[in-house]
């Protein structure tokens, strides 16, 4: 059993959901498919999540364009205007417009879910009507039902244990050989659907694959594979062949945003390969993350890059050192305000912390930390990380910039940088 992850890229046109049938058809084996929302549909929805939690009159103009980009795909994909699809999508979308006409909850997350959820539900829908029609039956399957998470909204948090249970079930294979289901999204035991952070369909793949112990998981990109930087960033980046789960762990721990943070884990557990590979070039083998840490014959630098980043200073107003409880008492607030902390170092009296820039969970922060501590920070500051670094690596990356915070160990060098 397979199970293939496909992103929001490969099916952002009807000729990306052309091409992906191509490459599904090329399969016989039982495999399940985990999709994401088409092109930027997500953003799109967060859009509309912050207009109807705002009571902005926009809500409207925003929900058509994301209805008419998707009844375009559809027209293109459907010639028979009877087809099945017309009426199951519309009906998604009339489900979405009740929920625009309601009175935002005051709780921003849990709208937030039950908005942006329907950018899964609809794409799901359109490729698996489209799969039938091009002549591979498959069944669609609504993953709130069975991937089950508590009701931290936007964040999800999996719960194992009736996961473990229900997911077996509704993937039994003793109807169909092929399921399509959406990534990204989860359901509480009250059936309230949530979302597992952004870009967590790699996440939702890895979760699939780990409970069903299926034999490989396929991710497929728009890149050749893993690459030793983002290749939209440097050109000269180099696709890295196979790597170990413990370095895919650490490239995506420190931002390489090919892949999600929590997709290694479960797959590590259960020692199931994973392969990251193109949807475009679809005879490439792409990367194979694996135990068999033949791993990085070249030892390449390895070069990520976050931006959007703000460095914050912190200092006790009454200049005491940062001792213990200080440290607590911060990282209980970063903790509290769900902010990712990307880089720390302190000195005596203070506190240097890297976090990304989140306009409305970093000003809430602030506020709060600013009562018992002096605060300044930088704004938009860049934070790079290199793997395997060496001093043409560090140079090139930091030629000519001003560093403001530096960090080194054996295999990682970190800096903050304007
Ligand atoms: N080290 C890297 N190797 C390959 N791609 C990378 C790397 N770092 C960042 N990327 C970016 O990740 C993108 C693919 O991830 P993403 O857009 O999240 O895909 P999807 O939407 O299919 O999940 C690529 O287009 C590329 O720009
Ligand atoms: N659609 C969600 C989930 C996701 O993982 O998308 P993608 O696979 O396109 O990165 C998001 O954009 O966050």
């Amino acid at each position: 059993m397979n199970i293939f992850k496909f992103g929001g890229a490969s099916v952002n046109s009807a000729e990306g959901v052309k091409n992906f049938v191509k490459i599904v058809q090329s399969y016989k084996d039982e495999t399940i498919i985990v999709l994401s929302a088409m092109g930027k549909t997500t953003n799109a929805l967060e859009e509309i999540t912050d207009q109807f939690c705002a009571k902005s009159d926009l809500v409207e103009t925003k929900f058509q364009e994301v209805k008419s980009f998707h009844l375009n795909i559809i027209n293109e994909l459907f010639t028979n205007k009877e087809d099945a699809v017309y009426e199951k999508v519309n009906r998604l979308f009339d489900q979405l417009h009740a929920y625009l006409q309601r009175e935002p909850t005051l709780d921003y997350d849990f709208d937030y879910d039950q908005i942006v959820c329907f950018g899964e539900l609809v794409s799901t829908t359109i490729v698996s009507e489209y799969l039938r029609l091009s002549g591979s039956p498959n069944k669609w399957i609504d993953i709130r039902t069975c991937l089950k998470t508590d009701n931290t909204y936007r964040e999800g948090k999996v719960d194992w244990e009736l996961s473990q249970k229900l997911v077996p079930q509704a993937f039994s294979f003793d109807s169909t050989f092929v399921y399509v289901t959406q990534g990204f999204l989860g359901g509480t035991t009250t059936n309230q659907s949530t979302t597992l952070g952004r870009e967590g369909s790699d996440y939702t793949a890895a979760i699939l694959s780990y409970i069903l112990d299926v034999d490989k998981l396929s991710i497929w990109k728009d890149v050749p594979g893993i690459m030793n930087a983002d290749p939209k960033w440097l050109e000269d980046a180099e696709k890295l062949d196979r790597i170990s789960y413990q370095e895919a762990i650490e490239l995506a721990f420190y931002g390489a945003k090919v892949i999600h943070p929590k997709t290694i884990q479960p797959i590590k557990r259960k020692k199931i390969p994973l392969q990251v590979r193109s949807f475009i070039d679809y005879s490439e083998s792409g990367t194979l993350i694996s135990t068999a840490s033949k791993q990085m014959e070249k030892q390449l630098p390895v070069y990520i890059r976050k931006q959007n980043q703000v460095l914050i200073s912190i200092r006790p107003s009454d200049f005491s050192f940062i001792l213990e409880e200080n440290l607590s008492s911060l990282f209980a607030l970063f903790a509290k305000h769900r902010m990712k902390v990307n880089l720390t170092q302190n000195s005596a009296i203070s506190f240097s912390v890297c976090v990304d820039k989140s306009e409305r969970r970093l000003k809430n922060l602030l506020d709060e930390i600013s009562q018992d501590f002096e605060v300044k920070y930088n704004d938009d500051v860049e934070l790079i990380t290199i793997r395997h670094h060496d001093d043409d690596a560090v140079e090139r990356m930091t030629a000519g910039r001003d560093i403001l915070l530096e960090q080194r160990s054996r295999d990682t060098a970190q800096f903050v940088i304007i």
